[in-house]
């Protein structure tokens, strides 16, 4: 094989790799050329609009699905054909799970534990009990959030290597969110788990991501580590009688009434912005997370 078309080492073994992934449903194209590689340790928080197509590229990465184009791999195995000894390794709690519903709490939990090897039985029981979930209870009939909670603690009590959770907070109360993000910051620092989580709450992203990747228009847009997105994106505010002078690559672009442009600019490769942000009148502003998405999809 020729060596410049080899895949590194890092991609071969990384826990989840994507390249080129692209999909389309009846409604439209909705991803168009993801590549992502995830390396080990990382606790990625997966931001984006509704909509915007976190679910599919998740249940793509996995190989939930099969995307028209691209290729997927987890732990250097193509997704669609995982072995067992890979799934093992893995555990993906779904935004609205349903699986296995005419179970208890309590029996889905003693089932699927039989399938990892590292099932952590005392602690399902004693998460079952803090998140007052009667273990007898019928998944059927808990409410949106306790079925969460229930696939949160199956997630947690098979001690993945991976962890992938699609707005695992959208029905949590702030206790139980509170209780998981700590999980979350303890499986990544303690035993080294990678996470993938999807969200739209900014302020968790803070609190436990280590890197965001920010998918837009089918395209990851911002994919870097959370202390550096500060450093790294402004929001450029040129006057109208400097308008001509804006800097073609922009991640946004909006023109006021008055003539005037908000852009959000990037440090170029040696840490400089661009040219325009030195014109006379011109106005560089740090923008925190939240205000980055919203001048970016708003
Ligand atoms: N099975 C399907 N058939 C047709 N369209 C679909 C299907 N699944 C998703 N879509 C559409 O694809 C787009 C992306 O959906 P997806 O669920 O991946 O987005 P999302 O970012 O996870 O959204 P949200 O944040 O609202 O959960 C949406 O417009 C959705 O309506």
């Amino acid at each position: 094989m020729n060596a410049m078309l080899q895949p590194t080492i890092e991609s071969t073994d990384a826990p989840l790799m994507v390249r080129g992934l692209a999909h389309s449903y009846e409604g439209g194209k909705v991803l168009t050329g993801v590549d992502l590689t995830l390396a080990p340790g990382t606790v990625l928080g997966l931001i984006g609009r509704n909509g915007a197509g976190k679910s599919t590229l998740i249940r793509a990465m996995l190989g939930l699905m099969q995307p028209l184009a691209g290729e997927a791999r987890v732990f250097g195995e193509p997704a669609l054909k995982l072995s067992d000894k890979v799934k093992e390794r893995i555990a993906y709690v779904p935004q609205q799970p349903e699986a296995l519903a005419w179970l208890s709490a309590e029996q889905m939990l003693d089932y699927v534990g039989r399938f990892y090897p590292r099932w952590d039985a005392a602690f399902a029981k004693a998460m079952l009990r803090k998140w007052d979930i009667a273990p007898n209870r019928l998944l059927a009939k808990l409410s949106p959030g306790e079925r969460q909670r229930v696939d949160l603690i199956r997630a947690l009590a098979s001690q993945p290597e991976l962890m992938v959770l699609d707005e695992p907070a959208a029905a949590l109360d702030p206790v139980a969110r509170r209780d998981l993000l700590r999980e979350i910051a303890l499986r990544a620092g303690d035993a080294g788990t990678t996470v993938l989580f999807s969200t739209h709450i900014v302020s968790d992203l803070e609190r436990v991501a280590s890197d965001i990747a920010f998918l837009h228009e089918g395209k990851l847009l911002l994919h870097c580590g959370v202390d550096e997105t500060k450093e790294r994106y402004a929001r450029l505010w040129l006057p109208a009688s400097m308008s001509a002078a804006a800097p073609a690559q922009v991640l946004s672009r909006h023109r006021h009434e008055d003539g005037s442009l908000s852009l959000v600019v990037e440090r170029g490769a040696h840490g400089q912005w661009p040219e325009a942000t030195g014109l006379p009148g011109a106005r560089l502003d740090a923008l925190g997370l939240e205000d980055l998405f919203v001048e970016i999809a708003g």
